[in-house]
Parts: C-alpha cells; sequence; structure tokens
C-alpha cells in the first residue's frame, strides 16, 4: 500500500491509501511517439494472463498520482504546450475538424483498441467527446460516445450536512479505484473550492462539476439573488482549475416551469429548482441561455466540455416522458447545435426515474433531436420502490438504456434519497455500475467485452478460484464470501463449493462425465449412450448418481 501526498496545504493534507486490486498489477501499452497507456494485467494460474481492457488502470500497483506528485511531469502537460490553435480554437472537436489526430485521440484509441481515425471522426461528427480541460494535465483521456465502451460516472462531494475534504478526495481515490471513468464534484457543503482543489489535483480520471451550485453558495443559497455575472465568475474559476466537463442546465427555460405543476414530483433535479426559482422570481428567460454564446466561448478557451443538464427530468416513474421532459430536450438539441458550431464539445444528461417501456424512446429523441451527442443519464431507476436499493433500481433501467445507446451511466447508490454517501457507497455504486456498461457492451458486441467473460468462465469451470477471484470486478468481495464457509489453502483448488458440496457439484460431474467419455474414447452418440449406462453404475458404486438423459427413439 501507497500513502499520496501533495504540496498543497500540509493542515488539511489527506492521506489516501491506495493499493493493487487483488491479483494484478499495472502494464502499459505502447503506442506511436512514446504513447503509454496504464492497463490492468491479471496473471493466471495457467500461465496466461489478461489485460483488462475496461480498466483505467492508475489504481493498480501505483497511482498515477503518485506520479504527478514524484515530481514527473503530468501526462498531458507537454500534449498541451506543444499544440497551437486551430481556427483561434484547441478544443478537441475542433482538430478533429481539422483532420487532426491529438495526442488525446491516440490515447483514446490505443486505450480501446480502436483506430484513431474512428475516434478523430466520432469527435467530429460529435458521436463523441473526450473531456480535457487543457488545464487538468493529469487526468488520463478517456473517450465517451457510444461507439466505444461504456463508460461510467461516479458522483461525490459534500453537503452543508456532512463531510470533510479528506473523505471526498477518499471517496475519488476509491472510485477510481474500483473503475469509475468519470467523477463528478457536487460538493454544495463548506469549502467548495479547496474540495475541488485536492480532487483535481489527484484525479486521474476527468472531472464534471455542476457550477451553479457554488454560484449559489455565493449568493448565501437565494437563487433569486443570482446572476449571470456570479455564474461567469465561477465558471472562469473552474475553468481554470482544470474542471472537465461541467453541467448547465440551459434548457430550463421559463415558459417549461409551469408544465411541471402536475407532476407528482415536480423539479428533482438540484440545478433545474434553481434555475425555476430564478426565472419565476425575476420573470425572466433563463440567463444561461440568454447569455449561451459567451457561455460557449469560455468554455471553447479551455477545452471544457459542456453537459447540458436535464433540469426537467422526471425524478418519479409517474413523470417519465411528459411534456416538461421532452419540451427541455428540444431546447437542449438546439443548444447543441449551436456549441458544436462554435467548436465546443457536448454531452446530454438523461433521466432519471423511468419505466422500462419507456427507456428507448428517451434515446431515440435524444438521438435525433440532439445530433447523437453522447447521452448521459442517470440510471434512469426502473421503479420507485426499494429506497435503499436504488444502485440496483436504477442498474436495472441504466443496462438497458446503455445497450440502447446511452455513451454513460451516472452511478446512483444505495444512499440515493437518503443521504450522503459514503465511501463504502461509493464502492457499491461503481461495481453495480461496471456490471451494467459491461453488460450492455457484451450485448453491443464490443470485440474485447466478452473476453474477460470467457477467461473468468474458463477458471471457474476449472476450479481456479483465485483465477475467478482476480479476473472479477471485485475481487475481495469474491474471496470473501468463498472464504467464509471454506477458508483453508487447499479450497482454493477444490472441485466444489460449498453451495453444492463434493457430490452435487455439476461443474465436477461435467468433468467426470468428459473425463470417462475420453478415457473409454466415447466419440460418437451410441458409444456415449452405451458409456453413460456403465458410467452409472460405476458412480453408484461410488454413491453417486448421474441421470441418464431419455433417448427418444
Ligand atoms: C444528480 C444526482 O447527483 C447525486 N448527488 C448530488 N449531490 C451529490 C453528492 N454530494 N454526492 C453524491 N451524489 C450526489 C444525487 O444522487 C442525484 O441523483
Ligand atoms: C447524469 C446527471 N444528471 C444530472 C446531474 C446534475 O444534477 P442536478 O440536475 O440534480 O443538478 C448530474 N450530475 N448527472
Ligand atoms: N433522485 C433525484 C433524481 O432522480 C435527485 C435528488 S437529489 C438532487 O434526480
Ligand atoms: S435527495 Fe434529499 S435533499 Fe435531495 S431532493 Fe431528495 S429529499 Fe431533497
Ligand atoms: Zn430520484
Amino acid at each position: 500500500m501507497t500513502s499520496q501526498k501533495t504540496a498543497l496545504d500540509s493542515h488539511v493534507r489527506p492521506t489516501v491509501t491506495t493499493g493493487p486490486i487483488s491479483g494484478s498489477h499495472k502494464v502499459y501499452l505502447e503506442g506511436p511517439d512514446g504513447l503509454r497507456v496504464p492497463q490492468r494485467r491479471v496473471e493466471l494460474s495457467n500461465g496466461e494472463h489478461l489485460d483488462l481492457y475496461d480498466t483505467s488502470g492508475p489504481y493498480t500497483d501505483e497511482s498515477a498520482t503518485i506520479d504527478v506528485h514524484s515530481g514527473l511531469e503530468p501526462l498531458r502537460a507537454s500534449w498541451v504546450a506543444e499544440r497551437e490553435p486551430v481556427n483561434g480554437a484547441v478544443t478537441q472537436l475542433a482538430y478533429a475538424k481539422a483532420g487532426i489526430i491529438t495526442k488525446e485521440m491516440a490515447f483514446c484509441a490505443l486505450r480501446e483498441g480502436v483506430d484513431a481515425e474512428l475516434v478523430r471522426r466520432e469527435v467530429e461528427i460529435g458521436r463523441a467527446v473526450i473531456p480535457v480541460n487543457r488545464c487538468h494535465p493529469e487526468s488520463e483521456p478517456a473517450i465517451i460516445g457510444k461507439k466505444f465502451l461504456v463508460k461510467i460516472n461516479a458522483n461525490m462531494g459534500n453537503s452543508a450536512v456532512t463531510s470533510s475534504i479528506e473523505e471526498e478526495v477518499d471517496k475519488m481515490v476509491w472510485a477510481a479505484r474500483w473503475g469509475a471513468d468519470t467523477i463528478m464534484d457536487l460538493s454544495t457543503g463548506k469549502r467548495i473550492h479547496e474540495t475541488r482543489e485536492w480532487i483535481m489535483r489527484n484525479s486521474p480520471v476527468p472531472v464534471g462539476t455542476v457550477p451553479i451550485y457554488q454560484a449559489l453558495e455565493k449568493v448565501n443559497g437565494d437563487p433569486t439573488k443570482l446572476s449571470w455575472e456570479v455564474y461567469r465568475d465561477t465558471i472562469v474559476e473552474q475553468c481554470e482549475q482544470g474542471v472537465d466537463y461541467m453541467t448547465v442546465h440551459a434548457g430550463v427555460l421559463l415558459r417549461y416551469v409551469p408544465l411541471t405543476a402536475k407532476r407528482v414530483t415536480g423539479i428533482v433535479s438540484r440545478g433545474g429548482s434553481i434555475m425555476a426559482a430564478w426565472c419565476l422570481a425575476h420573470h425572466q428567460e433563463n440567463f444561461l441561455y440568454t447569455n449561451y454564446d459567451e457561455l460557449c466561448e469560455i468554455l471553447r478557451r479551455y477545452d471544457v466540455t459542456f453537459s447540458l443538464g436535464d433540469g426537467l427530468r422526471p425524478g418519479s416513474i409517474a413523470d417519465a416522458n411528459d411534456e416538461a421532459q421532452f419540451a427541455e430536450l428540444r431546447t437542449l438539441g438546439e443548444l447543441t447545435h449551436r456549441a458544436r458550431a462554435l467548436d465546443v464539445q457536448v454531452m446530454i444528461e438523461g433521466p432519471g426515474h423511468v419505466p422500462m417501456h419507456k427507456i428507448v424512446e428517451n434515446v431515440r429523441l435524444e438521438e435525433e433531436l440532439c445530433g447523437e451527442a453522447p447521452f448521459y443519464t442517470l440510471g434512469p431507476l426502473a421503479t420507485d420502490i426499494a429506497p435503499a436499493y436504488d444502485h440496483i433500481t436504477s442498474a436495472i433501467g441504466a443496462a438497458q438504456i446503455a445497450w440502447a445507446g446511452t455513451a454513460m451511466l451516472c452511478y446512483v447508490t444505495p444512499k440515493e434519497h437518503l443521504g450522503l454517501p459514503n465511501r463504502d457507497d461509493v464502492k457499491t455504486g461503481v461495481i453495480t455500475y461496471k456490471i451494467a456498461a459491461h453488460s450492455a457492451d457484451l450485448a453491443k458486441g464490443h470485440p474485447k467485452a466478452q473476453e474477460r467473460d470467457d477467461a473468468l468462465s474458463q477458471a471457474r469451470f476449472e476450479f481456479r478460484w483465485n483465477d475467478q477471484f482476480n479476473l472479477s470486478l471485485d475481487p475481495d468481495t469474491a474471496r470473501s464470501f468463498h472464504d467464509e464457509t471454506l477458508p483453508a489453502e487447499p479450497a482454493k483448488t477444490a472441485h466444489f463449493c460449498s453451495m453444492c458440496g463434493p457430490k452435487f457439484c455439476s461443474m465436477k460431474i461435467t468433468q467426470d462425465v468428459r473425463k470417462y467419455a475420453e478415457e473409454h474414447n466415447l466419440t460418437s452418440v451410441e458409444a456415449i449412450e452405451a458409456g453413460m449406462a456403465e458410467m452409472s453404475e460405476e458412480f453408484a458404486a461410488q454413491g453417486r448418481q448421474v441421470y441418464l438423459p431419455v433417448v427418444e427413439a
């Protein structure tokens, strides 16, 4: 285990422990121009190994941040410094339009095992984004788009009620370690700027924020006191700090607010409710909408990606796919095209609470209205009735919406609707969403997705217990569950576990069947049938039983 330190204020220096995920270590994929992409390699007991394509890898043997703070240059520092603007812009979108493959694009291509030209092309047409602020050189670029692996985001940040800087940095490290592709700092409590500074300088993954939260804090929590000027100063401050993408609720228009009046749960988006309150109090159009061009200009200077917020998303099954939600989506479509014309990258945030039969319509409409900009959805929860299990209710919706084309899934933790998640909740949320994202990758037929399932299944069938654990999303928990009943070392190669015991282990019986067939040269159907009867007697003599298949005449 290593402990990470930074050169920031020593009075609040958090000590964060990271360490390898069981049975794996860090290796590098080598690309052109000295490009190196960290990967997590699992060494198997049969002498093989598997490089996991789906994990960034920094928190395996060591963290990327150790590199940063051990005096090595941050990954992207020279990439950013060497580059000239194109058409006055420094965004990945501008470079892609100019036909340039940036280092970030090459890095993403290597990481995903695809051609760099595919990455450039998808960025150019806006179907993928690479959120990489020029001022966040520490981060390892990731590509978000439906042609690529489904990504997951982990939310964190303090609230006025609880949490400290140490706890929030700890959550960031924990989220990245278990496989979050991006994180969002949604702090609304004390020391927002300082908390974010700690997260930014230590995070190896892109960081998103919702700037209206900090703007509201600056006016003491009174939404009516907000103004474009306060907001603009806040985003410039966050751009300078290196925030890679920002949620902007510019689609909550004054005339849409009444559409929520008859909803069961009204406006559940924090940003959405703040903007609705401002619009009504001033009876003016949303200042994010009216100042949108200037907003684009600012984000363009840093290459910050828009995450156009779904301020009117449904917060209950009853409110799903209603007029308020889709009216806002149409406006987000307009804003997408305006930002793209100015070379600013765009993602679109999506719901929320949606029953399964209403999920696909959300994706198709988003694609149509927003020119296939990457969809970034919060779950959605497929039912409202299981508080304390909303990581599950939402993973059901998340797997389906990802299969239908959502590019990034925002996790939901077991604490949703109940309180601020802690570090354990962060891990549960991340693992749950890795399951949803990977299930979608499999169903979408991503060429590398099945490799891992096959490797784990093979290990399982061959009773290589340690390999089964090490190939899993959460080796620690898998191992501890197994060891709860069979902790002794020999059990790690035993041909059974405590579920069925030695005589009823179906995989063990299958192996016996195969072995017997091989030994008796039972290669034809007739021979197998003859052999089965014989084997049955042999097994019976050992006090075991096999059921012979009934073969129709
Ligand atoms: C949009 C989503 O963001 C989540 N959310 C809002 N604030 C925080 C926080 N500080 N930590 C974790 N999740 C948060 C809520 O769960 C909401 O559903
Ligand atoms: C996928 C997604 N949707 C929304 C938000 C913002 O939260 P809010 O809209 O409640 O301010 C978010 N951070 N991520
Ligand atoms: N659970 C709510 C939702 O579905 C969010 C509550 S906290 C802003 O969006
Ligand atoms: S999660 Fe809690 S604080 Fe947030 S909207 Fe729901 S009830 Fe309100
Ligand atoms: Zn909710």
